[in-house]
């Protein structure tokens, strides 16, 4: 990557005297279940990432969801009876996310926690540790609804899976991966989802710079993207050594853990069940 400032960052900044590395942040936006994880691996997978070690990865992916905020308890008991809005901005802690972001736009390995959706809570004790990389995927319904984050993205993808096959998708995952039953799915979309998304999430594809029709599903659409990406990680050095990997960003939830901290590996794009 050149020097020349994207962002207000440059392409190679100086931390702690070590010339550090800026990755290359891509957004992926979309409504629930339109693929945007399934994308991210399939991007992954062709650039032969899937299967190295978390350490030594140039592309990472991250989701939004390991930024969804602590609830309170009375939120939490309407989170159980379906009656809470994950769909809103408000679900998410917006500030955590640009403060992360920024971390990693320089250079910094970062920890984030993985989520427990039967739960409604962030998995404390399962912690995804971020090497610093060449490129990064950060995936979630409304990564492009802050402005704040959204500036922080050299390129923004949207991904646009009509609403009857997203909804055709998330009832059965949420059934059998997230612990809901039909009502409790069918409910939550019509008062949450399904509003929120037109409200929130669809106004945000204006913003991308390439839309995704159908999702894993458009192959050329993820070749021409794996292909840019081929072309900026030729141009960054290979070797991880050349890194260093001086701070850490510790996820507030995860300094009241009292359990062990368990570091997620090799998981090309944590969508934790
Ligand atoms: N192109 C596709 N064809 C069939 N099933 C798909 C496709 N893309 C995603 N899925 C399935 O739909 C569900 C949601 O996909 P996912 O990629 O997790 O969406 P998102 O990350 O946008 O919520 C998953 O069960 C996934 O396996
Ligand atoms: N406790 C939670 C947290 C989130 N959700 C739903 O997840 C969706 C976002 O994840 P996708 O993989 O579908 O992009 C979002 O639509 C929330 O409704 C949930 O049901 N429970």
């Amino acid at each position: 990557m050149s020097d020349t400032p994207i962002n207000g960052l440059t392409g190679a900044q100086k931390m702690n005297g070590t010339e550090e590395k800026t990755p290359f942040l891509i957004g992926v936006a979309g409504g629930t279940a339109s693929g945007k994880s399934t994308v991210c691996k399939r991007i992954m997978e062709k650039l032969g990432q899937a299967e190295i070690d978390n350490k030594q990865r140039q592309v990472v992916c991250i989701s939004q969801d390991s930024f969804y905020r602590e609830l309170t308890p009375s939120e939490i008991s309407k989170a159980a009876r379906g009656q809470f809005n994950f769909d809103h901005p408000d679900a998410f802690n917006e500030t955590l996310i640009r403060d992360t972001l920024i971390d990693i736009l320089a250079g910094k390995m970062v920890q984030i926690p993985t989520y427990d959706y039967r739960n409604h809570a962030l998995k404390k004790d399962e912690v995804l540790t971020i090497y610093p990389a060449d490129v990064v995927l950060f995936e979630g319904i409304l990564v492009f609804y802050f402005p704040e984050v959204r500036k922080l993205f050299h390129m923004k993808l949207f991904v646009d899976t009509d609403s009857d096959t997203r909804l055709a998708r998330r009832v059965p995952r949420d059934i059998n991966e997230r612990g809901r039953d039909l009502d409790q799915v069918l409910n939550q979309y019509m008062n949450f989802v399904k509003p929120a998304f037109e409200e929130f999430c669809s106004p945000t594809k204006k913003f991308a710079d390439v839309i995704i029709p159908r999702g894993a599903d458009n192959l050329v659409a993820i070749d021409l993207i794996v292909q840019h990406i081929r072309e900026i990680l030729s141009s960054k050095p290979r070797n991880s050594e050349e890194r260093s990997l001086p701070q850490v960003r510790v996820h507030p939830a995860m300094l009241q853990s009292p359990t062990k901290r368990v570091t997620i590996s090799n998981d090309v794009c944590k969508r934790p069940h």
